[in-house]
């Protein structure tokens, strides 16, 4: 049997201080490839917290996240960054692009830091992903010229620039109209179902969240 993409034993995240504060508490999870995971709670309960510590963007106080099976605790800031741009696809609320940028510079951006691909692949790739993301016709803009919506499916291309087997979403719809909303989680049902993908999504949209296959809800920082 092959290791799961993502797993998390115990893993716990306490900010230090007069009184500490307990992010995320004794959490134990496994996502496969295929599944499209939702993690709900309400505010303040540490959904951002845990998706933060399963990208490795953060270091636990306390436990593991497991990456293909394999430790991630003695990685150094070099390999950790490495491994997010290989294996990881990170989507937030605000989309981040690169505003002096094009559309299509900010797809190829994280390939070319991959430098898995030469110079043709890259434009080539960029150019798929944008069609297939309906985007086409929007390449040469840049994010400025776009709509909200459009903007945060460039950013999904982005996110899925360098083939990642995870693509974790941190509330990618807050800021969409239901439409646009809709088309975000129906790609990333999508991507899960038709690609083999691990999608993990913090929603605090319960409709959304239902159309997941499996929800993980947290109170206070635990697994409720
Ligand atoms: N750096 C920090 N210093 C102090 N408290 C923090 C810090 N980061 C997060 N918190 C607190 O930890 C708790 C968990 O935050 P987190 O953002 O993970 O929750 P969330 O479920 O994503 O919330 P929301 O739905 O409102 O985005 C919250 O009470 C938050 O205020």
């Amino acid at each position: 049997m092959t290791a799961p993409i993502l797993q998390t034993r115990a893993l716990t995240r306490e900010l230090p201080g007069l009184v500490p504060v307990t992010l995320v508490r004794d959490i134990d999870m496994v996502v496969e490839p295929g599944e499209f995971v939702a993690i709900t709670g309400p505010s303040g309960s540490g959904k951002s917290s845990l998706l933060y510590l399963l990208g490795l963007l953060d270091t636990p106080t306390g436990g593991e996240v497991l990456v293909d099976g394999n430790a991630t605790a003695g990685l150094s800031e070099n390999q950790l960054a490495d491994l997010r741009l290989a294996r990881f696809g990170f989507v937030f609320q605000f989309h981040f692009l690169l505003p002096e940028f094009s559309a299509r510079a900010n797809v190829e951006i994280p390939m070319r830091r991959l430098r898995a691909l030469g110079a043709k692949e890259i434009r080539a790739r960029a150019h798929w992903l944008l069609d297939a993301l309906g985007l086409a016709d929007h390449a040469d803009k840049l994010p400025e010229q776009m709509s909200g919506g459009q903007r945060q499916r460039v950013a999904i291309a982005r996110a899925l620039a360098n083939d990642p087997g995870v693509i974790l979403a941190d509330e990618p719809t807050g800021n969409l109209d239901s439409k646009s909303a809709e088309v975000v989680f129906t790609m990333f049902r999508r991507l899960a179902r038709e690609q083999n993908r691990a999608v993990v999504v913090v929603t605090h949209d319960n409709d959304l969240a239902a159309t997941a296959d499996r929800r993980i809800h947290l109170v206070d920082g635990r697994l409720a």
